[in-house]
């Protein structure tokens, strides 16, 4: 089969096109023809992402379908990526972080003998059960992939210790930084709030069930203190009723996903963040705005090293002992007040184009 030479990008949900979107511009800045393919996993917001930063998509899948399981997600996400994949030809697929689009983009291109490249590779929480399926599906393209971008030096050792070769995996820091340094620029000035911003957002799978009630119990009265506004907006994953004891409490907002740059200018004004996202983590500590994360763990150490985040768990008294404590003592919250650029320095987008021009050249280059 004769490559395009192209590289193809497939794009699934949200956060993979914020992610991806700066390592597309790099692509075209070095002139290297890409293809961006979106699978549909999030229909509307990853499109929409895309076209903030003047990307459109070549093809969209269009796979989701009401009531889908995971299980018929990959299938049919697998099947319609190795169609593409033997019409397009691309020299390399490029595929970012643990969704299910990512991982049956890895499936199909491997079988079609086309390299994978892994944008923030090598991150880990050691438990397949979280985040499900995202340890599952990171691990899996880990063994699938020809080329690893860690973004950062634990990630790195995360895929040595799994016997990837050195000469493989190139750390470059995360480009969701890339991404929101370039928003950062664009936003207006904030005015000042007559109450401190408190930022949330709730998604994770395993966390739906069990530990939502007790995450939003602490939201609401963190609220009801007055002198905070509590802004969550819905993630899409989740059922309407999932918020209902904070829709009583005034000062708290429920609003719909918020589009990427309103969602970055919110973080940029927010004095605390309560999260159970691995890119608002990354971002808040980007950043420098303290955060709660509502998990039992993080594959992000490097954010509680950098000291912007604490792990609090989903017990309601513990995030609202934590969350007090940073409310009303203003020295607290000031240590963790502090922007970091262990996730990323802005420049990996840049790194990732250039290593693959480099991998792309090497193939054309006729040997010696
Ligand atoms: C286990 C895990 O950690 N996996 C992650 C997971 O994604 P996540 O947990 O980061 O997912 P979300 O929280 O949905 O997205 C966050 C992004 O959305 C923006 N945002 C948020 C609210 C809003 O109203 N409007 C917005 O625009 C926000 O700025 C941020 O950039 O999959 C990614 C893809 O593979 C992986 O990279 C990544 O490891």
């Amino acid at each position: 089969m004769t490559s395009s030479g192209a590289v193809m990008v497939v794009i699934g949900t949200r956060p993979e096109a914020i992610k991806l979107a700066p390592v597309v511009l790099a692509l075209r800045a070095l002139s290297l023809p890409v293809c961006v393919c979106l699978t549909g996993q999030h229909p509307e917001m990853a499109g929409e992402a895309l076209a903030f930063f003047g990307i459109d998509a070549d093809v969209n899948l269009a796979l989701m379908r009401p009531g889908q399981s995971l299980a018929e997600l990959t299938e049919r996400a697998v099947g319609a990526a190795a169609l593409l994949l033997a019409r397009e030809r691309p020299a390399w697929m490029i595929v970012q972080g643990d969704t299910t689009s990512a991982l049956a983009g890895a499936i199909a291109a491997r079988q079609a003998g086309i390299p994978v490249a892994h944008v923030e590779a090598g991150l880990r929480s050691f438990d397949l059960a979280q985040p499900y399926p995202e340890e599952l599906n990171r691990t899996l393209i880990a063994r699938l992939a020809t080329l690893h971008f860690a973004p950062t030096p634990g990630a790195e050792a995360n895929l040595r210790a799994e016997g990837i070769p050195d000469t493989a995996i190139e750390v470059t820091g995360n480009t969701v930084v890339d991404a929101l340094y370039r928003t950062v620029e664009t936003l207006p000035a904030i005015p000042p709030r007559p109450r401190r911003l408190v930022l949330a957002t709730l998604h994770r799978r395993e966390n739906r069930e069990t530990a939502f009630p007790g995450i939003i119990g602490a939201l609401a009265e963190i609220a009801a203190r007055g002198d905070t506004d509590v802004l969550l907006p819905r993630h899409p994953g989740c059922a309407p009723g999932t918020y209902a004891p904070l829709e009583a409490i005034l000062s708290a907002r429920l609003v719909p996903p918020m589009p990427y740059p309103a969602f970055v200018s919110a973080l940029s004004a927010a004095y605390l963040v309560i999260t159970d996202s691995g890119g608002v983590q990354e971002e808040a500590s980007a950043l420098g705005v303290p955060t709660l994360v509502v998990r039992a763990l993080t594959e992000r150490p490097e954010v509680v090293e950098a000291g912007t985040a604490l792990i609090v768990n989903t017990a309601r008294n513990d995030i609202l002992a934590a969350a007090t404590r940073l409310l009303d003592d203003s020295a607290a919250h000031r240590r963790m007040a502090i922007a970091s650029t262990r996730i990323g320095d802005g420049k990996a987008a840049e790194r990732i184009a250039r290593r693959l021009q480099g991998e792309i050249c090497a193939v054309r280059r006729p040997a010696a």
